[in-house]
């Protein structure tokens, strides 16, 4: 929040003016000035006759260098209202932004709702108006306290689209108005990782998203009332506005709802892709999935290719999940609970010896041990995708291993993200297209 528009604080008001816009009605504009900057303390617009109160305040300032009329500050304001209109963006990497984030001021403790600064992209750095965002269990971990790289004051959320609001110098790949997912396993395409081949991991600012901040300057790009509020995972998607690396960002078919493909961001990749890319299961596998959750739900018949038959053994102790699941076209359910051998056990005497694959969804480290120890001796993988607590280590019998199962894990599915997201979006767009719209008799 800037200084200026803090309840209490005293500003010399001077403009208040009206104006009559073709894409907004009547706009009413309350400006301050104060040194350097210039505020827009609040706007009132008239769209369908009655006063309506804009949720601005107070959420532009820009320097009073910039000398901008009243009708440029009016585009403006439309076009974060009403989302990127293409007249006048070249001004908008100047603004700071004032929105509303969910904070985390500390482990374990409610979010609280603030008003945000959100400072200009510098080089390399896109910002994005975040439309929609999901949770994911690994901002839960985080928020738990239990994530060592885990940093607070931090704006958590990491699964989530958006629409580019403005670019840093040198950003070439996205500009505003395209509609992108942000991702947190970034993808420069650079870096001896990316060339690799190997791996999706990028090393390229892995360093600075560790540890909360921005390569550039090694600083974050929010701020509550001067105070620095860390970025979590290089994405923050927790807030209305967020600042992300170029290579953080993938861009993506405009027609796509946002809503739905907001969950390509991370648990739906990392459950596919840890089927097709880290485990590659062939057909007629026997799976069985630890943990129902988004991830464990997307290694799911689906994410085994229903076609080839997979018998999936779904286990979870919440048997309400298995209904969800069912949807999935998974048929074998096990409770753990329901049994006192231990579930490894259960699962090798169910399959004849064991499972080909098997995906901890979870986060458990004695889940991840049965896991691998209900695999098939000679050739079962298990693949760890749950994310463990600080301090937490995983354990077996190397004879396990010996005997040839092999233990494996898996970063966002293994997919890399700016080339592969865009291309998950389409399969799925071209799944909607094909779908036979009902019959509305
Ligand atoms: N490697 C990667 O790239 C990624 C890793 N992750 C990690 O994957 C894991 C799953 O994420 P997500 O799907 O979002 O999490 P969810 O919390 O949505 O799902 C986890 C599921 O496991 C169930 N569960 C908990 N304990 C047990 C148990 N002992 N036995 C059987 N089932 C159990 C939970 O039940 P209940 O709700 O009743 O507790 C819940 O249904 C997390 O650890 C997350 O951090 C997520 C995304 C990417
Ligand atoms: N910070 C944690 C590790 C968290 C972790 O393993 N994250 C996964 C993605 S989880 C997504 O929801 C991941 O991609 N890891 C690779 C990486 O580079 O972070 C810890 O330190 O334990």
């Amino acid at each position: 929040m800037c200084a200026v528009g803090t309840p209490g604080n005293t500003a010399e008001v001077t403009g208040i003016g009206g104006k009559r816009h073709s894409r907004a009605d009547t706009v009413v504009l309350v400006i301050a000035h104060k040194g350097f900057w210039t505020y827009v303390l609040g706007a009132i617009w008239d769209p369908e006759g009655g006063l309506f109160v804009v949720h601005f305040s107070p959420h532009i300032l820009y320097p009073f260098f910039l000398f901008f009329t009243l009708s440029e500050i009016i585009r403006q304001l439309i076009k974060i209202r009403h989302g990127y209109s293409r007249q006048g963006h070249h001004l908008q990497r100047y603004y700071y932004l004032y929105y509303v984030s969910a904070v985390a001021y500390e482990a374990n403790k409610p979010l609280v709702i603030e008003d945000v600064e959100v400072a200009p992209p510098q080089a390399g750095e896109v910002r994005v108006q975040i439309l929609f965002t999901a949770l994911c269990h690994t901002d839960a971990y985080t928020w738990s306290g239990k994530d060592p790289e885990g940093l607070f004051p931090c704006i958590l959320g990491h699964e989530a689209a958006g629409i580019v609001e403005s670019v840093g110098e040198g950003v070439t790949e996205v500009k505003p108005g395209d509609h992108v997912i942000p991702c947190y396993q970034a993808e420069c395409k650079e870096c001896k990782f990316c060339k690799s081949g190997k791996t999706n991991l990028c090393g390229k600012i892995r360093g600075a998203t560790g540890v909360g901040v921005m390569m550039n300057d090694r600083k974050s790009r929010f701020s509550v009332k001067g105070t620095p509020i860390y970025h979590f995972m290089g994405t923050s998607t927790f807030s209305q506005y967020t600042v992300v690396h170029d290579v953080s960002v993938a861009k993506i078919d405009p027609q796509a709802p946002l809503e739905k493909v907001c969950l390509l961001g991370c648990g739906v990749p990392t459950g596919l892709g840890a089927v097709w890319n880290t485990a590659k299961v062939e057909a007629g596998s026997n799976v069985a999935i630890f943990g129902l959750g988004t991830v464990g739900l997307a290694v799911s018949g689906r994410g085994c290719k229903s076609s080839w038959c997979c018998t999936n053994n779904r286990i979870d102790i919440d048997t309400r999940k298995f209904d969800r699941a069912k949807e999935f076209g998974v048929t074998e359910f096990v409770n753990p609970k329901d049994h006192e051998k231990p579930i490894q056990q259960v699962l090798v005497d169910m399959t004849d010896g064991g499972v080909d694959y098997s995906f901890e969804c979870i986060g458990n480290v004695s889940i991840m041990r049965a896991a691998l120890e209900c695999c098939h001796k000679g050739w079962g993988t298990s693949v760890i995708v749950g994310v463990a607590a600080s301090g937490q280590e995983i354990a077996t019998r190397p004879f396990q291993l010996v005997t040839g199962r092999v233990w494996k894990g898996t970063a966002f599915g293994g997919f890399k993200s700016r080339t592969q997201v865009p291309q998950l979006v389409d399969k799925y767009m071209k799944k909607v297209n094909q779908t036979p719209t009902p019959n509305p008799k």
